[in-house]
């Protein structure tokens, strides 16, 4: 009777299945229409639409009613929508490496597994490696809600015309690794990146008082060393871990448990309106008092909701301020362009580093 009833069921599987895969070549063909349309309209189109990516995405998940939940339901498009895009050509994509980061891990949950995935050792490689045009894109770290923000990524913006194209945000859970040739109870040395041995630091203070932290340039670096080492440690995401063959003596050591990391994506592009946008921009001023809150009041005046203001030393002059600043809309909205141009008469200089659509995964 079960036996039937199982049979019934795996015969209703494959006839689903049957479909799936039809609508999916379906979709498959009519994204590569899209792009022969976009070709002939002009022969250096970009085929890879950060904008509508975002509207399809989000309307899965508005119309999702499971029993999948949205964001599984979200993922499995952007693996289609991904798979889509790389039968013109796989968007090639730089990011923070070595391989097994958490960088590289945003970029396959922003560009999905079609993506060809690019480490390179520095941040700068990676606005270099975009702006030269060996790759579409570049993923790097911006701000950590332990940690707060990633200097290094924002300063490489006051030398790069690079536009912010997308973002993506990534749960961050950090486990303490050794190797098959750790000896457990003589580990002196943990090796991390310094934002994830200070995202640590409580759990640190506790369990490995004594060890000297060492920071690296990522955690997959850290990974790999102690490969070769019998007394350290590494602290790394899953990714690193697999990847060097490690083992987990534990999980999820991070001090906050909603620890999360907003990546940017850069490029060339400037990405239309998706429905709902944010604006990132630079702004410098004179070091005067009153500065800031002439920055601010524009915002409020116009009820623009600001998600984060950021300040970093001028290059240019001991007596300049620098902004970073994020809001919500994108610079083709009409208020959005009042507030620019407001902006602009207050300030020293205001550079627009690129309106994208918010994260939707
Ligand atoms: C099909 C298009 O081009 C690309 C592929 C998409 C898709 O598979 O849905 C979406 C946006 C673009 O990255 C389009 O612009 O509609």
């Amino acid at each position: 009777m079960t036996d039937d009833k199982l049979t019934g069921l795996r015969k209703s599987i494959d006839k689903l299945d049957g479909e799936i895969l039809k609508l999916i070549s379906d979709r498959a063909r009519c994204a590569q229409e899209v792009a022969q349309v976009k070709q002939q309209e002009d022969s250096d189109a970009v085929y890879y639409r950060p904008e509508r990516e975002a509207q399809v995405l989000r309307r899965v998940m508005e119309r999702n009613d499971g029993p999948l939940g949205d964001e599984e339901m979200a993922r499995l498009f952007r693996e289609i929508m991904s798979a889509c895009l790389a039968l013109e050509e796989p968007v090639k994509v730089a990011f923070l490496g070595p391989e097994g980061t958490f960088t590289q891990q945003a970029a396959v949950k922003h560009f999905g597994h079609s993506a060809v995935c690019v480490p390179m050792s520095a941040i700068d490689e990676v606005f270099r490696e975009v702006t030269a045009g060996a790759v579409n894109y570049g993923v790097v770290p911006v701000e950590n809600s332990t940690e707060g923000v990633v200097s290094h990524t924002l300063d490489s913006f006051m030398d790069s015309n690079l536009k912010i194209c997308g973002e993506v945000v990534l749960r961050i859970h950090q486990n303490m690794l050794v190797s098959e040739n750790t000896r457990r109870n003589h580990i002196t040395r943990i090796y991390s990146h310094a934002q994830s041995l200070a995202q640590c630091r409580k759990w640190l203070d506790a369990h490995w008082p004594m060890a000297e932290r060492v920071a690296v340039n990522s955690n997959a670096e850290a990974a790999r060393r102690i490969k070769g080492e019998w007394n350290s440690a590494a602290i790394a995401g899953d990714m690193a871990a697999e990847m060097y063959g490690l083992e987990k003596i534990a999980e999820k050591i991070e001090d906050q448990p909603d620890n999360s990391t907003r990546f940017l994506i850069i490029g060339n592009q400037d990405v239309q309106i998706s429905g709902a946008d944010k604006t990132s921009i630079v702004v410098s001023m004179r070091n005067q008092p009153g500065a800031l809150h002439a920055i601010l009041e524009v915002f409020q005046v116009h009820n623009i909701d600001l998600t984060r203001i950021e300040t970093r030393p001028s290059r240019s002059g001991t007596w300049n301020y620098v902004f970073f600043i994020d809001f919500s809309g994108h610079i083709d909205d009409p208020v959005i362009k009042i507030v620019l141009e407001r902006l602009g008469e207050r300030a020293n200089d205001l550079n627009v580093l690129g309106s994208y659509p918010k994260g939707v995964l």
